[in-house]
């Protein structure tokens, strides 16, 4: 059984503050801090150059990725780590359309984040005539799935509602219409068990800055399913994903399986906040975090209904719906935000009208939120958030 009284030690919460954000930013990990000076002042300052091997740097990215890879259900030497997410859907798009030549549409939902939509029309305007990008509504994702379709690309859990969609029963879909499958785990990693080897996911990516806690900026990761790691076409290909970077042959020659994912030099300093961060996660039984997770979200949708009837919940009401995150809406819902946020509850929101709220069990416990459903009702009930400063649209975030 994970002791989550453990994991919450390991991070640095400020005074005062509920957290309810670590779906967008996760918090300080205590050994992050530490870790990060060792990489400057250890290695950086004392190896110098000699760290790429002296203290193994240039194996970095695949190490980091090997223990990420357990928290998605990945075969050991199938994730890799670098650059962003936005860059990472990129590269598995592309990856996935060269597997799927005769084909030129790309299906997605109008519940994906829309980086990866930008990154797809993007890329599909660079591919030529005929490729499209096919949106629909989540719900109608599962009979848009045919034989035109080249790639089926999907975030699993809807940033906005939390809605999760059904990775193995879509990807089954998709392979019998010969559709290849590119799943966005931003939402998913660390936040619920992943299963991509059992699910036979091709391509996945994430980002490590949420649920993993691998702060601001954080690398993202990149899964290519064993079958196609040695097929799969590189469109980025970088002098870091070559067979032999230190030949500098004129030609590329896609490295080994998922190395040739690699783009260029990784961000070493980054990495090193990253892998202290996953520490937190060694014992962590990815059931028990389901379960601790659905616990949070269950009393926190009973408490801020019992107490808060003008929210409208807009996530859906079946845990197995669910990600790790319950969202309710309110036309004032930026002003009720920021009066949260000023009484040290911190959540986010999300346009036009979406109050979101992350559960992460690492660190939050039953008591963080029945202390925050208490705050959010007095707000409510006093319209403590009818203020023109809670008004102002100047946060960012
Ligand atoms: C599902 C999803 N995809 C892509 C992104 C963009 O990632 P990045 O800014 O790291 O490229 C985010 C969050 O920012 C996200 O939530
Ligand atoms: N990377 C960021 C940088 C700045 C502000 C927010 C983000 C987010 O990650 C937003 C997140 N993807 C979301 O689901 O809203």
């Amino acid at each position: 059984m994970t002791d989550f009284t453990t994991t919450r030690k390991r991070f640095h919460l400020p005074d005062g503050v509920i957290y309810l954000d670590g779906n967008s930013l996760g918090p300080l990990p205590v050994a992050a801090a530490k870790r990060v000076s060792q990489t400057l002042e250890a290695e950086w300052g004392e190896m110098l150059i000699r760290g790429w091997n002296a203290a193994g740097w240039m194996e970095q990215p695949a190490r980091v990725g090997d223990r990420v890879g357990r928290l998605i259900g990945a075969e050991p030497g199938t994730v890799v780590m670098g650059d962003t997410l936005s860059i990472k859907v990129y590269q598995a798009l592309a990856a996935a359309l060269d597997l799927n030549p005769d084909r030129k549409v790309v299906l997605s939902d109008n519940g994906n984040f829309p980086s990866d939509l930008y990154i797809a029309q993007g890329l599909l305007r660079s591919r030529g005539a005929g490729h499209e990008l096919k949106v629909v509504d989540p719900e109608a994702v599962e009979a848009a799935i045919d034989d035109t379709v080249a790639v089926l690309m999907l975030t699993e859990v809807d940033y906005r509602t939390g809605r999760l969609h059904d990775m193995k029963a879509l990807t089954a879909k998709a392979h019998a219409a010969g559709v290849i499958t590119v799943w966005d785990l931003a939402h998913s990693a660390g936040a619920l068990p992943v299963e991509l080897a059992a699910a036979q996911a091709d391509f996945a990516v994430g980002c490590t800055y949420k649920y993993l806690n691998g702060g601001p900026g954080a690398p993202a990761f990149i899964y290519v399913a064993p079958r196609h790691a040695h097929t799969a076409r590189p469109s980025l290909s970088g002098w870091m994903g070559h067979e032999a970077p230190f030949a500098f042959d004129l030609d590329y020659r896609a490295g080994t399986g998922i190395e040739r994912m690699r783009v260029g030099t990784p961000p070493v300093i980054a990495l090193a906040s990253l892998e202290a961060a996953l520490d937190a996660w060694d014992g962590v039984d990815m059931g028990d975090l389901r379960a601790a997770s659905i616990a949070l979200s269950e009393c926190f949708i009973t408490e801020v209904e019992a107490r808060c009837p003008d929210l409208i919940l807009a996530s859906p009401r079946d845990t197995n719906r669910r990600g790790s995150q319950v969202s309710f809406r309110h036309p004032e819902g930026y002003a009720i935000m920021q009066a949260l946020i000023a009484r040290g509850v911190i959540g986010d929101f999300r346009a036009p009208d979406i109050l979101r709220f992350g559960f992460t069990p690492l660190y939050l416990t039953q008591d963080d939120v029945l202390r925050a459903v208490e705050i959010l009702a007095e707000i409510m009930a006093d319209r403590l958030w009818d203020k023109e400063e809670y008004r102002k649209k100047a946060r960012v975030t």
